[in-house]
């Protein structure tokens, strides 16, 4: 009998895994800790990520990747964005030929500047059809609760899709098959950088103008970057784009927007990392979008601003002034 792993028990890896086992599927978590495993199998809940969730019967948890991974068809990557690649290479030996490599990582490589799908193909050395991408306006908290969302659910292969498609359905998340996984994936990573904008003029005292003018310019920059690199323009206007950045610069669940707000009220990195504790994407992988838009020659002046304010010590008033004294264009 087959079985669905889930590589990472954070927020989202184990919300996620009681979408996959009300959808139906057996699962099983891979918990970095093993008190976390444990923990997750004695009393159904992960209180360090998600206090008020309760996992159903379906799903156990182990520390033991081998374990974790043998005989699972579905392979679902809940990991921080930069460490994948040194998590799968250890864990590439144990996949089942023709297994599904899903990802849930919004965030592109540093130094490389590549897709998470990208340094899956690469690392796990499967063929790029094997792998699908899920991403969209899903804060795990809201996911956790059983509360109303949609998603994205992206592959070149329809077949595989719509395989995802159906592991995943349930009473509370609608996903919807795409094959531009280049944009869907610039979507969910572009989005995390423009959450700490928003969040860095939440923190100054700005207010709702402010944060709708970061998130009409936000989607400018990353549908130019995505254009660039080949995705369809459309996916922008769509959850895996307006949705999931609407969801992330609004939302005080966003760990991003959090991030953000401590920034913008005065905070270094350094403190503003000392006071929040799980993954904020958008702080890394800001450098490498900075990188990608400039080896593409495209402009993205918000996202140089934000890297500017968490990698150079920038003045988040300077930074604010700095997109507001650019050269007048069209929209
Ligand atoms: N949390 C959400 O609402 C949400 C929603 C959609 C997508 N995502 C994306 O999912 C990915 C995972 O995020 P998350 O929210 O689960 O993060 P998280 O911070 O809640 O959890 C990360 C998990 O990875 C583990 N981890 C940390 N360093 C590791 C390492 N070196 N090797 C292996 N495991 C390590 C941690 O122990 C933890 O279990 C991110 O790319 C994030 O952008 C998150
Ligand atoms: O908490 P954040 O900022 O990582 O955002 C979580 C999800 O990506 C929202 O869709």
């Amino acid at each position: 009998m087959t079985h669905a792993v889930v590589l990472g028990a954070g927020s989202w890896g184990t919300a996620f895994a009681k979408v996959l086992a009300d959808a139906g599927r057996e699962v099983v978590i891979w918990a970095r800790r093993p008190d976390v495993a444990e923990l997750i199998n004695k009393t159904r809940t992960n209180s360090d990520y998600l206090p008020d969730l309760r996992l159903p019967p379906t799903v156990r948890a182990t520390a033991d990747p081998a374990e974790a991974i043998s005989g699972a068809d579905l392979v679902v990557l809940a990991v921080p964005s930069q460490t994948l690649r040194g998590n799968l290479a250890d864990w590439a030996g144990h996949l089942e030929p023709d297994s599904t490599l899903v990802s849930l990582m919004k965030g592109i490589e540093l130094g490389t500047t590549k897709r998470m799908s990208e340094v899956i193909v690469e690392t796990a050395g499967v063929a790029a059809d094997r792998v699908v991408v899920v991403t969209g306006p899903n804060l795990a908290p809201e996911i956790a609760d059983g509360q109303i969302a949609a998603t994205v659910v992206a592959c070149t292969d329809m077949d595989r899709a719509t395989l995802v498609q159906s592991s995943i359905s349930t009473s509370y998340l609608r996903p919807y098959t795409n094959d531009d996984v280049i944009g869907c994936e610039l979507g969910g990573a572009v989005k995390n950088v423009i959450a700490l904008a928003a969040g860095i003029a939440a923190g100054m005292g700005l207010g709702d103008n402010t944060r709708a003018t970061l998130i009409t310019r936000g989607l400018a920059e990353t549908a130019r970057l995505g254009v660039a690199l080949g995705a369809d323009p459309l996916t922008f206007a769509g959850l895996a784009g307006m949705g999931d950045l609407v969801a992330t610069c609004t939302s005080p669940l966003s760990r991003n927007r959090t991030f953000g707000a401590h920034l913008g009220r005065g905070e270094t990195l350094e403190q503003a990392q000392r006071a929040t504790r799980q993954t904020a994407e958008g702080v890394k992988s800001c450098l490498a979008i900075r990188d990608l838009s400039r080896a593409h020659g495209v402009e993205m002046p918000i996202t140089e601003q934000v890297e500017r304010i968490c990698h150079e010590g920038a003045d988040p008033r300077a930074a604010m002034a700095a997109l507001m004294s650019r050269k007048p264009r069209p929209e």
